[in-house]
């Protein structure tokens, strides 16, 4: 379990993390979204003690990070910074890693095959890809069996395979009763992974939520019609309750109804239809909806090149 209370994060003028609550808990995947600079990767140094709170507090099991008596045992992180010393292979990364923590030898063993890096276990570090270099840094924190674990924007830059594999992994590690806590700037990537949602704006928490509520209350689909005989149909649309609104190219939308019985009612007046079509929410407009006032840059739209440019 993690807990912040009144947790904030001041550099100089910049306040970074300002005042949060929060608590993330055992058994599930917390997502911890926000926009660029929202403020989660300074949370996560707080939690693992590599930055030192400038009022409240964060602890990992009731203790802050630096009371922990055996820290490797109870909480594990990839963050997004990697401290691997290149020149190292990747099992003497671990061994030294293991050796001066008491964790045995075995181990590392263990969570080499536990991460897919038996093949190159023996190569230096310093060439790995990076998807590699993230299989290594998840081996780390897997290293004395926590309890805890956090990921920084875990799929960064990697392909299809490493992304899947990331989520899997995090899925897994919290059905075995741990407690995860993952960042990511992206809502797509969330909607997949998470049980639990902390949305951070602005070092402000801005949404503490259960995911398939925000996704219920955040995905309505609705359905787009469009007929040549629209005024009518929209009478007898309205005459069974639902709700009708007009899309920009004079499409009908109705929500509340399935494209069934939308086409039903056309059907039995004997109304032609044009198109009939469900059109999903974004889980993704909802967040930037969400976030609007808290993104640091908006990028501005770029004006067309001057022909002959
Ligand atoms: N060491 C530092 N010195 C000064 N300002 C900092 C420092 N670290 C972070 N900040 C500022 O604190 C704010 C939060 O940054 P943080 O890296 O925690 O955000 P983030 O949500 O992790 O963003 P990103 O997705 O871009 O990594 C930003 O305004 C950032 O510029």
């Amino acid at each position: 379990m993690i807990t912040a209370e009144r947790l904030t994060k001041r550099y100089g003028d910049t306040t970074a993390v300002d005042a949060i609550d929060f608590t993330v808990r055992p058994g599930s995947v917390t997502g911890f979204l926000g926009p660029n600079g929202a403020g989660k990767s300074t949370t996560m140094r707080m939690v693992m003690g590599l930055d030192h709170p400038s009022g409240g507090r964060v602890t990992v099991n009731g203790r802050a990070y630096r009371d922990l008596p055996a820290p490797l045992h109870e909480v594990g992180a990839l963050l997004e910074a990697k401290a691997i010393h290149g020149g190292r292979t990747a099992y003497n990364h671990l061994l030294w890693l293991a050796k001066t923590n008491g964790i045995p030898r075995r181990r590392v063993n263990e969570v080499i095959g536990m991460v897919g890096l038996e093949a190159v276990a023996h190569k230096r570090s310093g060439g790995f890809s990076l998807g590699m270099g993230q299989r290594l840094g998840i081996a780390a924190a897997l290293l004395g069996d926590p309890g805890v674990l956090l990921f920084d924007e875990p799929v960064n830059g990697l392909d299809p395979e490493g992304i899947r594999w990331i989520r899997t992994l995090i899925r897994s590690l919290a059905a075995e009763g741990r407690t995860v806590f993952v960042s990511s700037h992206l809502m797509s990537e969330m909607a997949l992974t998470a049980d639990h949602l902390l949305v951070i704006g602005r070092g402000q928490i801005i949404a503490d939520t259960d995911m398939a509520d925000f996704i219920a209350r955040n995905s309505a689909a609705h359905v787009r019609v469009r007929s040549p005989q629209s005024g009518v149909l929209a009478e007898a649309l309205r005459d069974r309750g639902w709700r009708l609104g007009r899309a920009d190219d004079g499409a009908l939308t109705v929500e509340g109804a399935t494209p069934e019985q939308i086409g039903d009612v056309a059907g039995s007046r004997g109304l032609y239809l044009h198109e009939l079509s469900v059109v999903s929410a974004s889980l993704e407009d909802a967040f930037m909806r969400l976030t609007a006032d808290s993104v640091e840059y908006h990028a501005r739209t770029e004006q067309p090149i001057p022909a002959g440019v």
